[in-house]
């Protein structure tokens, strides 16, 4: 029998959301129906904690979690910890030092403090790059969940698989301590390319192997077009092929093909900040992913989104020529940058999510492409406080859910 998503009988989970950044973690938790209170986030950096404390009225702890210690950790009585630490140390573009990247340090160093505490949590959801699942560091971290009595499942799943038209695929290790479990237990120990299991079909083939490309095709036909995303998608927002782009005038670009920032009278949100100049497509044009309005999938949007075009996200063709693609001259379908409402829709960031004033456009996609989709990150929280028998987890609230103070 499956035990319901509140916590202690009535009581909220208790949760530690490291890394918080922009709150991804924190509304995907909200948007899984999960009954959980943050207790603490923790950020280094002062702008993703400005925006995080805009929109939940708290301000993270700001300081390097490297330097947290077991007996401060204690003191939240956390019983679920949520981490999506900094993946530069496994990226494809990184130089992929993985365990020997500085910013790799901070996440071991956490976790090896988990025997430490008087009361590990129960439950543990990691998120990451692909290429995270081969890092040695993912074998550590397998390693010291495995001797602290955690049993892991591990996914890798793209918004694509949840209708979203974004291809963004993911890592992610979800963790239960002993003598919790998984509702499908026979996948633990295994990594999945599948949601399946988070809708409860636990017969379905979930490997890599089982995933052949016109099951991706399907996936694709069955998404939402880009245009359900977009905030500038009336006929009169959409940018004029004679007048609109055309009387752009130059942007200076930098070495790198990034515009100068330069926001037009009334903020950002004139679709004028977001044309992508005339010179940057002459220059960069060949390099640049296009999609159009109709389309069922855009690319990952990254943290250097408007700074560089290659491989840092799509740019939308706001006028549909005749033949798609880049044999119809580019400059005649108006391209423009995804704003950061958007990219942010694409995250399935909920429509009340803002950026203070003073975040400037270059910061939110920054801060935007380090964050996460809710719409793959919620069902899988889901599926991790969902517990599988309800003897298993009225055994393990009793122990974990003595009262703590703060
Ligand atoms: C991949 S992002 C996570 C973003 C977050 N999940 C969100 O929804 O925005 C990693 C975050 O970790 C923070 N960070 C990196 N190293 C850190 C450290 N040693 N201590 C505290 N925060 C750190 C960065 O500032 C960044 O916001």
């Amino acid at each position: 029998m499956e035990k319901d998503l509140s916590g202690n009988e009535g009581e909220p989970w208790r949760v530690l959301e490291f890394y918080s950044g922009i709150g991804g973690m924190r509304y995907s938790l909200k948007k899984a129906g999960v009954n959980a209170e943050v207790v603490e986030a923790f950020d280094i950096n002062d702008k993703a904690n400005d925006v995080y404390q805009h929109n939940f009225g708290h301000r993270p702890y700001q300081g390097n979690i490297q330097s947290l210690t077991a007996a401060e950790l204690d003191k939240y009585g956390a019983q679920a910890w949520l981490l999506s630490p900094p993946c530069q140390p496994y990226t494809r573009q990184g130089l992929q030092k993985q365990s020997g990247d500085a910013r790799a340090f901070s996440f071991l160093k956490i976790l090896e403090l988990i025997p430490d505490t008087t009361k590990p949590p129960v439950m543990l959801f990691v998120e990451n790059v692909v290429g995270f699942e081969a890092s040695d560091t993912r074998t550590k971290m397998v390693q010291v969940l495995a001797k602290s009595d955690y049993i892991t499942q591990e996914f890798i799943l793209s918004p694509l698989q949840f209708g979203v038209p974004y291809s963004r695929p993911r890592y992610f290790c979800l963790a239960k301590r002993k003598p919790l479990s998984f509702r499908c237990e026979h996948f633990n120990g295994q990594l999945l390319w599948s949601p399946s299991p988070l809708f409860g079909h636990d017969n379905i083939s979930v490997t890599k192997d089982d995933q052949p490309e016109e099951n991706w095709d399907k996936l694709l036909r069955s998404c939402d077009p880009v245009e359900r995303f977009l905030e500038f998608n009336n006929p009169s927002d959409r940018v004029n092929a004679e007048t609109g782009c055309l009387l752009t005038k130059p942007v200076a670009v930098d070495d790198f093909g990034a515009p100068e920032e330069i926001i037009e009278e009334d903020g950002y949100d004139s679709i004028g900040n977001y044309l992508v100049p005339l010179n940057l497509i002459e220059r960069w044009g060949s390099a640049m992913d296009i999609v159009y309005p109709d389309s069922k999938r855009c690319c990952c949007f990254t943290k250097s989104y408007y700074r560089y075009v290659k491989g840092t996200g799509s740019l939308l063709a706001t006028v549909q020529p005749k033949n798609k693609g880049k044999a119809s001259s580019l400059k005649e379908q108006c391209l423009r940058y995804f704003t950061p409402r958007e990219v942010a829709n694409l995250h399935s960031f909920p429509g009340d999510f803002q950026f203070p004033q003073h975040i400037s456009l270059r910061q939110r996609y920054a801060l935007l492409g380090n964050s996460l989709s809710i719409a793959v990150v919620a069902p899988l929280l889901q599926y991790l406080f969902t517990q599988a028998s309800r003897f298993a987890s009225i055994k393990v609230l009793h122990s974990a859910n003595a009262h703590f103070s703060l």
